[in-house]
């Protein structure tokens, strides 16, 4: 049997607690053997007007992921560049690692947005979806996902983003480690 694999791709700008308790809640209700955060370069469906680089969200995956043994970091969509349609991106990891087993974990906003997704009825026969929970989206769709309820999260990066620049507290919605980068870096409006 190959590894059984979990991916989190997302924009991570910043990441947050939320990405980590959904990675930790997947991990053990599929007994995943990894779940691997996977940051795109260019999201195919949103355009990106923050000021943090491709390596600062990088280095924030990194700080914010190194606690947890089962935890790791796939580069591939950053190394590849141009837009990260998630459809080439399975394909070149299912290439690489033929035997694995590949559950793509995304949130209920994005299963929302599943049928504007390319070439989403090949992508869905190379990877398990799993869809879970988030406050004010609902888990429906009629592609053959796996639903799982974890505890409702009420954050996101934009908030997040939007807290900072106001000057607002962000202290226990982010790992500490990923908080002392932004504010090093003047990131979001920190200074
Ligand atoms: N609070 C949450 N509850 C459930 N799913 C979430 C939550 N936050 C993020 N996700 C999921 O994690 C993945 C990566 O999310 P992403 O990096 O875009 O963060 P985000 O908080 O959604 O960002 P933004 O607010 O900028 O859209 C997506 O599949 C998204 O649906
Ligand atoms: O391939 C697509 O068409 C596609 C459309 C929307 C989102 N995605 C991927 O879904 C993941 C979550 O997206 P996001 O914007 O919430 O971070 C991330 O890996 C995106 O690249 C992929």
């Amino acid at each position: 049997m190959g590894k059984r694999i979990g991916i989190l791709g997302g924009t991570f700008d910043p990441p947050h607690i939320g990405h980590l308790i959904i990675a930790d809640e997947i991990l053990q209700a599929f007994r995943l053997e990894e779940v691997r955060f996977m940051p795109n370069h260019l999201p195919p469906h949103k355009k990106k007007d923050t000021d943090s680089t491709d390596a600062d969200r990088l280095n924030m995956l990194r700080l914010a992921t190194q606690d947890h043994p089962f935890f790791k970091i796939e580069t591939i969509e950053l190394e590849r560049k141009g837009i990260s349609y998630t459809y080439d991106t399975m394909r070149l990891l299912k290439a690489r690692e033929p035997d694995a087993e590949f559950f793509f974990i995304i949130g209920a906003d994005m299963a929302e947005y599943l049928p504007k997704w390319h070439k989403i009825d090949e992508l869905v026969k190379l990877v398990q979806f799993i869809v879970v929970n988030r406050p004010g989206h609902r888990m429906e769709t009629d592609y053959p996902v796996k639903k799982v309820n974890i505890p409702d999260i009420s954050i996101s990066s934009s908030v997040i983003r939007a807290k900072i620049e106001k000057g607002e507290s962000v202290r226990y919605l982010l790992p500490r480690p990923v908080w002392e980068y932004i504010k090093e870096k003047g990131l979001y409006g920190s200074r």
